[in-house]
């Protein structure tokens, strides 16, 4: 097995936009970094802020995937058998080692993914937060005692479980799934988008740094090949995905093979309300974050904004204002809000949806045109202009059909009972929101949207005390919050007989 030991990696701290190539292994199992067996497969992985190639993400292979999760299997022994005070323990210096590296990984993940620096600190403080949220949890998993019938039950963890990422948030998945699955005693192994392959391998060693036992966290690279590898093996018990929705039900399919637990986190076309007694200008904010970060490329945002016909005017021209303001440029400086999409590709899948829009009826606002910053080194990024489309219908693609860019609709509703109905009449569910004053209003239309999650007089708050995840085609199970421990860990129950047997026979 070509193995390395764990590198002394460059100082990430100091990298600019342009200047990174990545030439350290990253997958890692066997608490090592690993390099790839067989390169004949890579692929190249481009900086979206320039275009250029960043590193190469060589597929793992059967071989490779089998070694990755037995070396999860034999920590999974271990690991399972301490107690939650010493697995809280090594998570909370995890936690503390990420707090440290803060800047550099977040960096790290500007370069990969081609959001801007501001909002990457953001995702690496959500990471550590939800491993430090999960360590305070793993001490307190006792079972319960039923005194009168003598019987016990108590929470056991599930085994080796995988995770599969997407390109969006790629530190902070790595830690949403890993963080309750150590925490009931899990092992994981990971397979980041092979866009982003860079910064999971990061968190392998910083959890090897906190003291994990050797296997506990791996990550392995490659794309659907190596995703069905995982999803098939039969060491495998429980496969957490993020994603697409077609790609969301093949790993449902593989699993049921194996009978193995999923979680799905899938795509969504959300809706956000916004009512006449609104706060107007806290309502523009919301659309704003419900719709541009991450340059729209966020599963929960709110892309279908029902505006109250009656404030359609100001809040359009309020929005559009904003939008335009938008500074979009290199990730890396502080004063930008909107960085690159992640691939050209992407880009041109945006694009596309633009001008379907258009040709439907929509009228583009502003934005919606491939942006060439200043900056020479630049020019070959997937910059996006952020678009604000007006004259929209329910039944247009772009109110209908995922985006995953910045692409806000803006679509006029008369009444309640009108927009709830039109709200719920897709096939996705995973978030909503509503603006308004009217606090019995506000709760009434909250609990008849249809989505796992609705945001009140805010968009996109996600503390990760509180569960993250949809209904219907957005998926099932839950991410973050107290519940995500059901998702990782298996019930056992003891029957203790105190007299004698009851015999029929
Ligand atoms: N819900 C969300 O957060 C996300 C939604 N999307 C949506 O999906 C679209 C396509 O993006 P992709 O990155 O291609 O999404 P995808 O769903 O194909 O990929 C997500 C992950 O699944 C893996 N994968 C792909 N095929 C697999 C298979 N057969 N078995 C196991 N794993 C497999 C990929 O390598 C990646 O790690 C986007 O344009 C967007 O609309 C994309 C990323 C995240
Ligand atoms: C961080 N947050 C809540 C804005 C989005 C996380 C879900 C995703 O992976 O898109």
């Amino acid at each position: 097995m070509a193995q390395q030991p764990c590198l002394s990696l460059p100082e990430y701290r100091n990298v600019s936009t342009g200047n990174l190539v990545v030439k350290e292994p990253l997958n890692f199992w066997g608490g090592a970094r690993v390099k790839s067996k067989d390169t004949k497969n890579s692929e190249p992985v481009y900086e979206p802020a320039t275009g250029r190639v960043l590193c190469d993400m060589i597929p793992c292979g059967e071989e490779e995937v089998d070694q990755a999760i037995k070396s999860a299997h034999s920590a999974f022994l271990k690991w399972s058998k301490l107690a939650g005070m010493e697995r809280a323990r090594i998570m909370l210096e995890a936690a503390r080692i990420i707090r440290e590296r803060r800047s550099e990984i977040a960096r790290l993940e500007v370069i990969n993914n081609g959001k801007c620096i501001t909002e990457a600190e953001v995702d690496i403080d959500v990471a550590w937060q939800c491993i430090e949220y999960f360590a305070g949890i793993a001490p307190t998993l006792a079972g319960n005692l039923h005194v009168y019938s003598f019987t016990y039950s108590g929470q056991e963890p599930l085994g080796v479980c995988v995770g599969i990422g997407a390109w969006n948030y790629p530190f902070q998945i790595a830690a949403w799934k890993s963080a309750p699955a150590l925490a009931c005693g899990n092992a994981m192994v990971f397979k980041p988008s092979p866009m982003t392959p860079v910064t999971a391998v990061i968190l392998a060693e910083i959890y090897k740094e906190a003291g994990a036992p050797d296997g506990l966290f791996n990550v392995v690279q490659g794309a659907a090949e190596t995703g069905t590898l995982l999803c098939h093996h039969p060491m495998v018990a429980k496969v957490s995905f993020t994603g697409s929705v077609p790609t969301g039900k093949k790993v449902m399919e593989m699993s049921a093979k194996g009978v193995k637990q999923v979680t799905l986190e899938l795509g969504g076309k959300s809706p956000l309300i916004i009512f006449k007694d609104c706060e107007l200008e806290n309502a523009i904010k919301g659309a704003l974050m419900a719709n541009f970060l991450t340059q729209g490329e966020v599963c929960c945002n709110g892309t279908r904004v029902f505006v109250q016909r009656e404030i359609m005017k100001p809040f359009v021209e309020e929005v559009v204002k904003k939008t335009k303001a938008i500074s979009v440029g290199d990730p890396l400086l502080e004063g930008t809000r909107m960085g690159a999409l992640i691939s050209k590709p992407h880009m041109e899948k945006v694009l596309g949806f633009i001008n379907q829009a258009k040709q439907q009826g929509a009228k583009v606002l502003c934005g919606g045109e491939p942006y060439v910053p200043s900056n020479p080194k630049l020019k070959g990024g997937y910059f996006l202009s952020p678009c604000v489309l007006d004259n929209c219908r329910d039944d247009m693609t772009c109110v209908k059909e995922e985006i995953f860019g910045p692409v806000m609709s803006v679509l006029p509703f008369d009444t309640e009972e009108e927009v709830v109905q039109r709200a719920n009449n897709t096939t996705f569910g995973l978030a909503s929101g509503v603006f308004t004053r009217d606090i019995a209003r506000a709760h009434r239309v909250a609990e008849n949207l249809q989505a796992g999650t609705c945001f009140i007089n805010n968009y996109n708050v996600s503390p990760v005390e509180v569960p993250f995840g949809g209904y219907k085609m957005s998926g099932f199970g839950r991410e973050n919050g107290m519940v995500t421990i059901e998702y990782y860990s298996q019930l056992k129950t003891v029957v203790v007989e105190m007299g004698d047997v009851d015999c029929d026979f």
